[in-house]
């Protein structure tokens, strides 16, 4: 029986990356759904490649296809996708919306490989409910957590002191704060080591990426925060570390290249032999940093937003969605990302917990109208 997998975001980095792996595995996968935010030519061109049944666009553009498939449009389409009975879901739309295609999953009971973490971040107490009345498993894509997932499972929870998290520190990590400062867009969108979509290369220019990570494996893996360490490891070669309570550091290492996580994920629990990126341990230059938390804040909010817990970590997130928005159009500078973040979460005095997604739609409008008095850009 061929594994049936639905793809949320399938236009997108982690989507394109998925569907080459479907498409060298035929076999063993069956693409029953597609969905998109906007992009109709490349959702178009991916349903009529692997002729898919179901197919979803966000935005309202109604399109055809050449052979009989299902299509759906706005929110309720991508529900309606994602209540459709299937083996997988994988999560990769970048963003907060993803949750209400989430919830459906969570509650018929899929298993849902996930990359989106903004959602993990924002939503995951309410994440947290939903699964504790559904048979659904969640396995993390983010190559940091299938790393640490892969480990962890490796060994028993009481022997391991800590998990290590490795970030590349970014395009800024040996540049002056200054110059970091003052940057443009092009600069920042010069990730060193991974090609992704723009929302997470900017977050990882930051570090407000490894911030929502840090807060991403407290959800998946349930360590106090003072056991989740960050290195800067610039090669982007080891992703996940964990530390054993005698000391012995267990290290998961590939290249980066993201259709090994994708893979790892596809094919949970077998895995199977197919080499994306083999590995050459010969000449390679492993180097390991503590971060420098005065030039990057926004890791350390991020460790606060956690402990926090409740609703600080969705302020975390989604504020940085919007301002990441705002920056691609120009209309903030790179550094006001973090400052505005900061702001926004100095600004909420109303509830503490979140308990539905109102609170969520309520959180991203209260956003959304802070910054726009800050920055006077109508989002
Ligand atoms: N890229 C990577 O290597 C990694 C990514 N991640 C996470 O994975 C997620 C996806 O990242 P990435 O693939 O880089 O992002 P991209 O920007 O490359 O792609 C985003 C995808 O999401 C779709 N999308 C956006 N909004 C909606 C919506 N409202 N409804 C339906 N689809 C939507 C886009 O559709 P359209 O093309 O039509 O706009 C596109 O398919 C992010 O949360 C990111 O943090 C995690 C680890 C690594
Ligand atoms: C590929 C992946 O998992 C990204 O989330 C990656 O972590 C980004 O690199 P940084 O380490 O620079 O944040
Ligand atoms: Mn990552």
């Amino acid at each position: 029986m061929r594994k049936r997998i639905i793809i949320f975001g399938a236009t997108g980095s982690i989507g394109t990356q998925t569907l080459e792996i479907i498409d060298k595995n035929k076999d063993k996968f069956e693409l029953i759904g597609v969905a998109s935010k906007g992009n109709v030519d490349k959702l178009k061109a991916i349903a009529e490649k692997f002729k898919v049944p179901y197919v979803a666009l966000f935005d309202n553009k109604p399109f055809s296809l050449s052979y009989n498939a299902k299509t759906f449009y706005g929110k309720e389409g991508l529900e309606q996708l994602a209540n459709l009975d299937s083996d997988l879901v994988i999560m990769s739309i970048s963003g907060i919306e993803a949750v209400y295609p989430l919830k459906i999953s969570i509650e018929r009971g899929a298993n849902i490989a996930i990359a989106t973490k903004e959602i993990v971040v924002a939503c995951g107490d309410l994440i947290k409910k939903w699964l504790k009345k559904s048979k659904s498993k969640l396995i993390p894509i983010d190559s940091e957590h299938s790393a640490l997932f892969q480990l962890i499972n490796s060994f028993r929870k009481k022997n391991i002191e800590k998990i290590i998290l490795t970030a590349s520190g970014g395009p800024f990590w040996n540049k002056s704060r200054e110059e970091m400062e003052k940057t443009k867009l092009e600069e920042v969108l010069k990730h060193p080591t991974w090609k992704m979509g723009y929302k997470t290369t900017i977050d990882s220019a930051n570090l407000v990426n490894k911030g929502l990570e840090v807060i991403e494996a407290h959800f998946f893996f349930n360590f106090d925060y003072n056991s989740i360490k960050v290195m800067i490891h610039p090669q982007s070669i080891v992703h996940g570390m964990i530390e054993l309570v005698d000391g012995s550091i267990i290290a998961q290492m590939a290249y980066p290249d993201m259709r090994i996580p994708i893979q790892y994920a596809l094919f949970y629990p077998q895995r199977p032999k197919i080499k994306w990126s083999p590995f050459d341990l010969k000449n390679q230059k492993l180097e390991f940093y503590d971060v420098d938390y005065d030039k990057f804040p926004a890791l350390q909010l991020a460790y606060e937003v956690g402990k926090k817990g409740g609703v600080y970590p969705a302020i975390f997130a989604i504020s940085d969605e919007v301002l990441v928005e705002l920056f691609i159009k120009g209309i903030i500078n790179f550094k006001d990302i973090v400052s505005f973040i900061k702001y926004a979460l100095e600004s909420w005095k109303e509830f503490k917990e979140i308990e539905n997604l109102e609170q969520i739609e309520y959180i991203k409008n209260w956003i959304k109208n802070l910054i726009k008095q800050k920055v006077g850009y109508n989002l």
